[in-house]
C-alpha cells in the first residue's frame, strides 16, 4: 500500500514546504493538506518538485472560524462566499498541480441546504474541469462536527447522483464512516465507483492507524483485491504530539 501524509495533522507545526520534505523523508508516497492558503504556492510547488511528491488534495476555506464556520457550500445565503472559496481553491490547486479539492459543506440542514450544496458543487465541478481537478465531498462524524450538513455515505451518494458531474466524487474517510455507519469493507466495495480518495486513522482516538477498533491489515487486503492502488491518506493526529511514522513499516 502507498500512503499520503495528511499535512493538516502531520508536521502541522512546520511551514508547509518543510512538512512536505519531512513527509518525503519519512517514506510517504504523496501528500495532502487542509488549508494551505497562508503559504506561498511557488514555495509549495518547489518542495513538491524537489521531493517528487504529488499534492493529492486541499480543502476549500472554512469561512469565519472565529464564528464557528466549517465550510460554506451548503449554507443558503452564503453562495457568494462559498464560490469565492471554491475559486480560491481552484487557483491554488492548479498552481501546485493538486489533484483534488474537498468542498466543505458547513453547518446546515434541510432541503434548501441540499439545493445550495448541489448548486455550489455543480459550479465547482464546472470550474475545476478545465484544470483536470476532481471535487470531493466528505461525510464527517456527528461527534467531531455536530450538525455538519454531510454525515453519511448514503447522503453523499444521493448528492453525487443529483450533482451529476463525473468529476465530483466521495472522500471515504474510514475514521468518520466507521463511527457513523461501520461495515467498512462492504461499503468500500459497493461505493468504489464513486470514491475519489480514501483516508484512515484509528477509531475512536483518531491516532496512528494500526491502533483502535479498525483492522487496517484486513481492510487493505480487501482494497488490494479490489485493485485499489492510489495512495491512502494518513489523516491522523499523532498520539504523542510528535510524528512517529514507524507504523508505515507494518504495511
Ligand atoms: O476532518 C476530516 O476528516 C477532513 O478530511 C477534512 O478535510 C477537514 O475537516
Ligand atoms: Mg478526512
Amino acid at each position: 500500500m502507498k500512503f499520503s501524509a495528511n499535512l493538516g495533522f502531520l508536521w502541522n507545526d512546520q511551514p508547509l514546504p518543510e512538512a512536505i520534505k519531512l513527509a518525503h523523508q519519512a517514506g510517504y508516497a504523496a501528500v495532502e493538506c487542509h488549508w494551505p492558503y497562508q503559504f506561498d504556492a511557488d514555495e509549495v510547488k518547489n518542495a513538491l518538485h524537489e521531493t517528487g511528491l504529488q499534492m493529492l488534495g486541499l480543502n476549500t476555506d472554512r469561512g469565519d472560524i472565529s464564528k464557528g464556520d466549517n465550510g460554506l457550500s451548503s449554507i443558503p445565503g452564503r453562495e457568494v462566499e462559498a464560490r469565492a472559496a471554491i475559486d480560491q481553491a481552484i487557483v491554488y490547486a492548479s498552481k501546485i498541480n493538486a489533484l483534488n479539492i474537498h468542498v466543505m459543506a458547513g453547518f446546515a440542514s434541510g432541503e434548501e441546504a441540499e439545493k445550495t450544496f448541489i448548486d455550489n458543487l455543480q459550479y465547482a465541478a464546472d470550474q475545476a474541469k478545465t484544470h483536470n481537478i476532481t471535487i470531493l465531498i466528505e461525510p464527517l462524524n456527528h461527534y467531531d462536527a455536530p450538525n455538519y450538513f454531510l454525515q453519511t455515505s448514503a447522503q453523499a451518494e444521493d448528492i453525487l447522483q443529483k450533482v451529476d458531474r463525473s468529476n465530483v466524487k466521495l472522500m471515504f474517510d474510514c475514521y468518520h464512516l466507521q463511527i457513523m455507519e461501520g461495515d467498512i469493507c462492504r461499503r468500500l466495495e459497493r461505493l468504489m465507483p464513486i470514491i475519489g480518495h480514501i483516508q484512515i486513522a484509528s477509531v475512536p482516538a483518531r491516532s496512528e492507524p494500526n491502533t483502535g477498533e479498525l483492522n487496517y491489515h484486513y481492510i487493505f487486503s480487501k482494497l488490494e483485491a479490489l485493485g485499489y492502488s492510489a495512495p491512502i491518506g494518513a489523516e491522523y493526529k499523532p498520539a504523542k504530539g510528535s510524528v512517529d511514522s514507524s507504523w508505515l513499516a507494518d504495511f
